[in-house]
């Protein structure tokens, strides 16, 4: 079978309604409409073209990125898109700029620590872009501790401003998005001082360049930080360093919502917590575990649509095996499948938890902010390092030609990579989640009831009473056969049972430490597996609830099932070691576990290409020759390999400077 037959022929085997799955990937058939409206605006305007984009120079590059940029906020306001359409487009045109740190973080910045007034004057400026504004907290000596940054806001009653300073080499600002080149302001992150006296880093509008000649003003020197890893990928953004010497801004100029300075210098707490001035991150950290299910399905896409075209070995007729039909290919693949689709609806979910928490703040109720910030910092960190593994592992999926630019994976994972860091160290951030459980079991003893996400652990009680008896049967009777797996309240009380008992084992540790921060900093690598645990089944849990609620179309139910027990059943076998010291589960359990995972990806095979069209990603987005919509995947690649500038000419610049002389030393060589 040619290449272009095997994908429609793949098709033909789709056993459930494709058009019902792109919905509910999406979200609903309004968001499936405007994504895919944008998608094919997108795809169809030479202006946003990308193929070339890994042999640019970085100066060339930039400067199309800046073309881009003002050209799709031209096209945003010509076409009068709203906010939702805006964002899809950006989403589509798929090239990192300042204008990310304008929309993602200075925007939010002040509408989350601004009081009404100063929103009232930076925001509609903002909106229309004529300034253009980024983030500027992490320093060059301090990124994670947040609390240690070195720049400092002394405030001047007598002028009634702030001094803005960086008084040593290590308070540079360094890495903001949108800063080296572009911005003409920043939200500054800064230790304020009043009457000599230290009060905490807080966030300050600062105007960074002229607005009519964009030099940067009076005290202030600015760079780009240098190239970054990969070719394309981030170095389509200027990450800025920047220094301030004796900066003065306006005392209005300082976000003031969680903490006003008087014109004497006084400090006034609002009855808003301190943690609102970190309420950015969490915004942004809600945003990247969408963004992940983003990412990651893509990889995925371009990985299973070639895995069927490949053909490797088995050939007693002359026609080889397609490499999607050997276990250790499904073993690998299936489960990222799976996983694009559970970061989807985890995502949904925390937008869902994030949208909540905001109204609740608005009403002044600030109870759920440390659930909100322990769950976007744990799945931001679970989401994104299974995604960098991920692109990684179906480049490796795609074997050699995977590793051509051509297959749009290795672009993909430079600019996903950084994700792993940038919004909080994923390490640092599960370290955050630990807190929060230790916090959670800390407090079972006093009555405290949890809720939310780590209501289970209300339960723990009755968990540990099982202890003796769970080292030889387990506390999950039911499971006696690998079907067994496949029932919602086993799979839940398997993984609830083990994060428990992990966080309950962890406590139990910490206990035996006469100081609290000793132990927690000596038994840090073990905490951080809990939290693992506990964001794993947070993954689980809500993959289960959406399967409990109606979901329309022939056959699509079915197929979310199968996957969401990949998602889980592989999870099990990955953290095996943990199911079975906790004593969650025996032996004989988990090899059942294991057939039921094999089962389910003969399952997932006919199905597997129609599950990734459900995507509804273009040629365009996707930005492969492996993972075309049409499979003319050979083809192709011949095609694009004659595109590269050294196919330009038949001898390579150089022949005669290095090659000829070469050849022909050889030669007389030879001859003596
Ligand atoms: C209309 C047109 C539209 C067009 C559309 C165009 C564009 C698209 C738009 C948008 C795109 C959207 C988004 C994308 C944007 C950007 C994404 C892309 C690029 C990324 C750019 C990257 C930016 C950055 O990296 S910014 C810098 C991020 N830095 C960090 O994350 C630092 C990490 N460190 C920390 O967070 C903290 O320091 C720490 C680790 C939490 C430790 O802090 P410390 O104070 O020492 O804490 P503790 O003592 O441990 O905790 C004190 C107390 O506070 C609680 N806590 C901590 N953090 C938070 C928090 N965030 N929220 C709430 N509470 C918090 C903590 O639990 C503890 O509580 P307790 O006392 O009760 O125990
Ligand atoms: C592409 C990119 C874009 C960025 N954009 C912005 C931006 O727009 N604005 C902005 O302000 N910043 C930005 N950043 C900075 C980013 O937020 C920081 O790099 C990030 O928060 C990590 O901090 P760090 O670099 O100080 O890492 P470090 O904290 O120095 O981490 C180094 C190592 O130390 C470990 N570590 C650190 N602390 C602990 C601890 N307590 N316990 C155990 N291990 C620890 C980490 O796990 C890591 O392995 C960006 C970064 C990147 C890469």
């Amino acid at each position: 079978m040619e290449g272009v037959d095997i994908l429609p022929h793949e098709r033909s085997k789709t056993q459930f309604d494709v058009d019902a799955m792109k919905i509910v990937w999406a979200g609903s058939r309004h968001a499936f409409e405007v994504s895919d409206r944008m998608a094919r605006l997108v795809a169809s305007d030479p202006a946003f073209q990308k193929d070339n984009r890994s042999r640019l120079g970085r100066k060339e590059l930039f400067k199309n990125t800046l073309r881009k940029a003002t050209y799709a906020w031209k096209r945003i306001l010509e076409l009068r898109l709203t906010e939702e359409e805006a964002g899809r487009l950006r989403f589509f045109v798929d090239e990192p700029a300042f204008t990310d740190l304008h929309w993602g973080m200075f925007v939010p910045a002040i509408k989350g620590q601004g009081t009404e007034e100063q929103q009232q004057k930076w925001l509609p400026l903002a909106y229309k872009m004529q300034i253009i504004g980024c983030y500027a907290q992490t320093e060059l000596g301090h990124g994670s501790n947040v609390q240690g940054l070195e720049t400092t806001a002394t405030f001047d009653p007598d002028k009634d401003e702030f001094v803005i300073h960086s008084p040593t080499l290590t308070s540079s600002k360094w890495w903001p998005g949108g800063l080296g080149k572009v911005s003409t302001h920043a939200v500054v992150y800064a230790r304020l001082i009043t009457n000599g006296e230290e009060h905490g880093v807080h966030g300050f509008i600062v105007q960074l360049r002229s607005l009519d000649d964009h030099m940067p003003l009076p005290g202030i020197t600015i760079g780009d930080i240098g190239m970054k890893f990969g070719n394309g990928a981030y170095n389509t953004m200027d990450n800025g360093v920047l220094t301030f010497d004796h900066v003065r801004i306006p005392r209005n100029q300082m976000l003031m919502r969680v903490l006003q300075v008087t014109s004497e210098g006084k400090c006034v707490q609002s009855n808003v917590p301190r943690q609102l001035i970190y309420g950015t991150m969490v915004f942004v950290r809600q945003t990247i575990v969408a963004d992940a299910s983003s990412a990651l399905s893509r990889a995925v896409c371009i990985a299973t649509r070639y895995s069927a075209v490949r053909r490797q070995f088995g050939s007693q007729d002359g026609v080889e095996t397609q490499v999607i039909d050997y276990k250790t290919q499904q073993n690998r693949l299936f489960p990222l499948l799976a996983s694009a689709y559970a970061f989807r609806f985890v995502g949904e979910w925390l937008k869902w938890l994030y949208t909540d928490v905001t109204q609740r703040l608005q009403a002044n109720d600030f109870s759920t902010l440390p659930e909100a910030h322990a769950c976007t910092a744990g799945l931001k960190s679970l989401t994104t390092t299974a995604t960098a593994d991920a692109i990684e592992e179906c480049r490796k999926l795609c074997g050699g030609h995977g590793y051509l630019c051509a297959s749009g994976l290795p672009e993909l994972f430079a600019v996903y990579v950084p994700a792993c860091t940038y919004e909080g160290d994923n390490v640092v951030l599960l370290l955050q989640v630990a807190r929060f459980l230790m916090k959670t079991v800390s407090q079972l003893g006093s009555g405290k009831k949890p809720i939310g996400t780590t209501a289970y652990l209300g339960r723990v009680q009755d968990l540990m009473q099982c202890r003796c008896e769970v080292q030889t049967v387990g506390i999950i009777y039911s499971i006696n056969a690998a079907e067994d797996w496949l029932k919602p309240s086993v799979m839940l009380e398997a993984f609830e049972a083990r994060s428990a008992r992990m966080c309950v084992a962890r406590a139990q540790n910490l206990g035996k430490f006469a100081n609290p921060e000793d132990g927690f900093a000596e038994l840090s690598a073990d905490l951080v597996e809990a939290a693992v645990a506990h964001c794993q089944l947070i993954v689980v849990s809500k993959f289960l609830d959406k399967l409990q609620q109606d979901i329309p179309g022939n056959g699509v139910k079915q197929q979310l099932q199968n996957l969401c027990y990949i998602y889980a059943l592989n999870l099990l076998h990955k953290h095996l070691g943990d199911f079975l010291s906790t004593g969650c589960i025996t032996p004989k359990q988990a090899s059942l576990a294991n057939d039921q995972l094999r089962s389910l990806y003969s399952q997932v095979r006919p199905n597997a290409i129609a599950l990734v069209d459900a995507f509804n990603y273009t040629d365009h987005y996707l930005g492969s020759v492996l993972g075309r919509y049409d499979g003319n995947v050979y083809p192709k690649l011949y095609e694009e390999a004659w595109k590269d500038p050294l196919n330009d000419s038949v001898l390579p610049d150089g022949y005669n400077e290095y090659i000829r002389p070469l050849l022909k030393q050889q030669l007389h060589n030879s001859r003596l």
